[in-house]
Formats: structure tokens, C-alpha cells, sequence
């Protein structure tokens, strides 16, 4: 599937600062849905509080019934919102025409005025972060069946995206916010806004490094490495999120300060990794919860090409792809980054994320082997 339609269009604005959004406006038509800031604002009650679905880094979304009866989700960009025009461009580019179950289809958008507004399909169980990691009034019971699923959805989406669109797509956030779950509790990959077109060619693209603490991979965390196994890595921290109930932005698991991948491994040496299964969930078979978070420590291995391709992970976690323990190289790999130039901030934020769980990876780490 190509999925490139807006390449052109993103790059004539970088040329042409003054582009203007009516421009932008005519160069979108008969590609996606267009509506009226009318449309979405009786759709929302004019953006009425009781609407409000919630807030991200980029403005706020809001829950539309549209003329037809259909529930959509309207992203409103605030303007001062660091997302511009461009990164506007690049989300619809990436979204339009990209169908999968497992991924919040975008229905459509509106460019009018000062006014940047996403559509997308409404989806109706709020964000895995909330039910899981939430408020005890946000919370859902998700038995053992429901993380399953959950995971194995994701991973599902994330093998679209990675192998199945050409040019392939580097989501660039996974975490438990930007996973929603539908009636069903089936996961659906949102927010696209840091998403960059990924051409096969190129072996990574450096990039400004965006994303989210704790689910940061070294290498994009360090030296803005970003390749399809970034987001392998922060599948893996998500995996052991879903598995043990805990949040990966903490840093007090395991009674001391860790954070939950450093105590994942800290568990995994001591054969004990039951303990890091979530107290909520009551029945569940052992060696499959295990699998997963085997799964989950292949994903976030330290170095980018031990990690398996989203391909490897759907199989590790349908069981079609056996696991093998071998021993392997690990520790050391960013011993020679180069922090000179990183300011304090974001020495700081490479350290929390990333180091520390580095410093404590074991010498042991698994290996996969096909059937
Ligand atoms: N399609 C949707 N259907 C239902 N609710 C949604 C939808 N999209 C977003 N939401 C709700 O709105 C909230 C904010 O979403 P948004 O994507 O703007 O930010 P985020 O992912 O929480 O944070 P960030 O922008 O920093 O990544 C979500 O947590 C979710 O509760």
C-alpha cells in the first residue's frame, strides 16, 4: 500500500513559509473529507466541555455526533500548539488511506481560517493508559483473555505499519495513551502527529528526537537514531506495562528506585518473574504470562538489532516462533555516547529513560530461534 500522498505538498510549504492555509485548504480536496469548522462545531456542541474526551501535547479532543448520526473524536490543534502546519500535513499524510483494524482510522479534517481540526473515527473505551494505569474510577477490569488481545492487537498494528505500507511508517509513540480500545476492548494505534515516512532504503533517519520518557529506546533516546526498532522497543515496555498493571514512567518498582524494564530484569535473574504479573488480574496460565514478558525483553533490548522485527514479535506472542535463552552482548553498547552538547534537560531525560536500565541489563539475554 503507498500511503505518500502529501510528500509534495509538505515540502512546497517548507519552501513557501507565507503558503497559506486557503492554499493548503484546495490542495486537500477529493484527497480526504473535508469539513466545515460548522460542521464540526455543531458535531461538538461548539467544542462544549462535556464534550471533552481529553488533552494531549497538541490540543484537545472532543467527542462529535456528525449529521449522520456517526460518533467521531474532533482534534482541535491549539494555536500555540507546537504541532504546525507542517506536522499538521505530515498526520494527515500518514493517516489518509492507511486502514487497518488495529489503527484509529481518520475520517477527515478542517482547514479553515486559523483552525486545524482531525477527524477520526470514535472509539469507545477510552485509552488502554486510563484503563489500566488510571484513576480507580477510569479503571477497567482487563482479564488475562483482554491483555492478550490487547497486546497482540497492537503488535498486529504496529507489523501494518512497519511492513505491510509502502513506504513503511515509524509510529514514533507507542504508549499506553496513544493505545485506545474499542467496544470490544480490541486496540486501535493512535496519534500519528510524530509518525515520519520511512522509506526501506535509508537505515535510519536522525531525526529530533520526540516520543515519551520511559518508552524511549537508547539509541533515539541518545544519538536521535530512529529506525522501525524504536518502536520495537517501546512495544516491549508497553507489553510489561499491560502485563504487570504498572506504569513505565515510574521509577519505584521492586521496593527500590527502578525502573519497570531494570525490575523486569532483576526478576528475570532471579527466575521469579511472576512477581511482576499485575495483583488486579486473578486467574491466568503461568508459562503463557511468562512468554509474554520473555516477549516483551527481547523487544527492549538494549541493542537496536537484537530487537526482533514487529513479523518476529506477532509470531513470538501467537507461539509460532519458539524462544530460545543464548547468551549475547548487551551491556556496553552506549558506553561510548557522546552526552557533550546535550544540554542538562536532555541528559537528564536519557538518563532516567534509558542508562540506568542499560547499566543493570544481565549478561544473559534471549535470542530467537524460528521452528
Ligand atoms: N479517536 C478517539 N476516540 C475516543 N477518544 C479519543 C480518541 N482520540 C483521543 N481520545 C481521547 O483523548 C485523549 C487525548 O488524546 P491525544 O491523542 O490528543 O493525546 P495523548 O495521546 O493522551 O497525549 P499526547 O498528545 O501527549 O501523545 C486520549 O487520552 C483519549 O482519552
Amino acid at each position: 500500500m503507498n500511503c505518500s500522498c502529501f510528500g509534495a505538498l509538505v515540502s512546497d510549504r517548507n519552501k513557501d513559509p507565507a503558503h497559506s492555509l486557503q492554499h493548503i485548504d484546495g490542495a486537500l480536496q477529493g484527497k480526504i473529507k473535508l469539513f466545515t469548522y460548522n460542521e464540526l462545531s455543531t458535531a461538538t456542541n461548539n467544542f462544549h466541555a462535556s464534550n471533552k474526551l481529553g488533552r494531549g501535547g497538541f490540543g484537545t479532543v472532543y467527542k462529535g455526533i456528525l449529521k449522520n448520526g456517526i460518533q467521531v473524536a474532533v482534534k482541535a490543534l491549539s494555536a500555540e500548539s507546537k504541532q504546525g502546519v507542517n506536522e499538521f500535513l505530515t498526520e494527515i499524510d500518514v493517516v489518509t488511506n492507511v486502514k487497518h483494524p488495529n489503527l484509529v482510522e481518520l475520517i477527515g479534517c478542517c482547514v479553515q481560517g486559523n483552525n486545524r481540526i482531525l477527524v477520526y473515527e470514535y472509539v469507545e473505551n477510552n485509552s488502554l493508559d486510563q484503563a489500566l494505569l488510571g484513576r480507580k474510577s477510569n479503571k477497567i477490569k482487563l482479564d488475562w483473555g483482554k491483555r492478550i488481545d490487547i497486546c497482540l492487537g497492537t503488535a498486529r498494528g504496529l507489523k501494518f505499519l512497519h511492513e505491510e505500507l509502502e513506504p513503511p511508517i515509524v509510529h514514533r509513540d507507542i504508549k499506553a495513551s496513544n493505545i485506545l480500545l474499542a467496544e470490544d476492548f480490541a486496540p486501535k494505534i493512535g496519534d500519528f502527529g510524530l509518525a515520519k515516512f520511512f522509506p526501506e532504503n535509508i537505515t535510519h533517519i536522525s531525526t529530533r528526537v520526540a516520543g515519551t520518557t520511559g518508552y524511549l529506546a537508547p539509541e533515539y533516546a541518545l544519538r536521535g537514531q530512529l529506525t522501525k526498532k524504536a518502536d520495537v522497543y517501546s512495544f516491549g515496555v508497553l507489553i510489561l506495562e499491560i502485563v504487570s498493571g504498572r506504569s513505565s514512567a515510574k521509577e519505584n518498582w521492586g521496593g527500590k528506585q527502578k525502573v519497570l524494564l531494570e525490575w523486569t530484569w532483576e526478576l528475570y535473574n532471579e527466575k521469579s518473574l511472576l512477581e511482576l504479573v499485575d495483583p488486579d488480574l486473578e486467574e491466568y496460565p503461568e508459562d503463557e504470562v511468562v512468554r509474554f514478558i520473555k516477549v516483551a525483553l527481547f523487544c527492549s533490548q538494549a541493542a537496536a538489532n537484537r530487537r526482533p522485527s514487529m513479523n518476529q514479535v506477532v509470531a513470538m506472542l501467537s507461539k509460532n516462533i519458539r524462544l530460545n535463552e543464548k547468551e549475547l552482548t548487551a551491556p556496553g553498547f552506549f558506553e561510548d555516547a557522546d552526552l557533550s552538547g546535550k544540554s542538562s534537560t536532555q541528559k537528564k531525560m536519557i538518563f532516567d529513560s534509558t542508562s540506568r536500565t542499560i547499566n543493570s541489563f544481565p549478561d544473559t539475554i534471549t535470542e530467537i530461534i524460528p521452528r
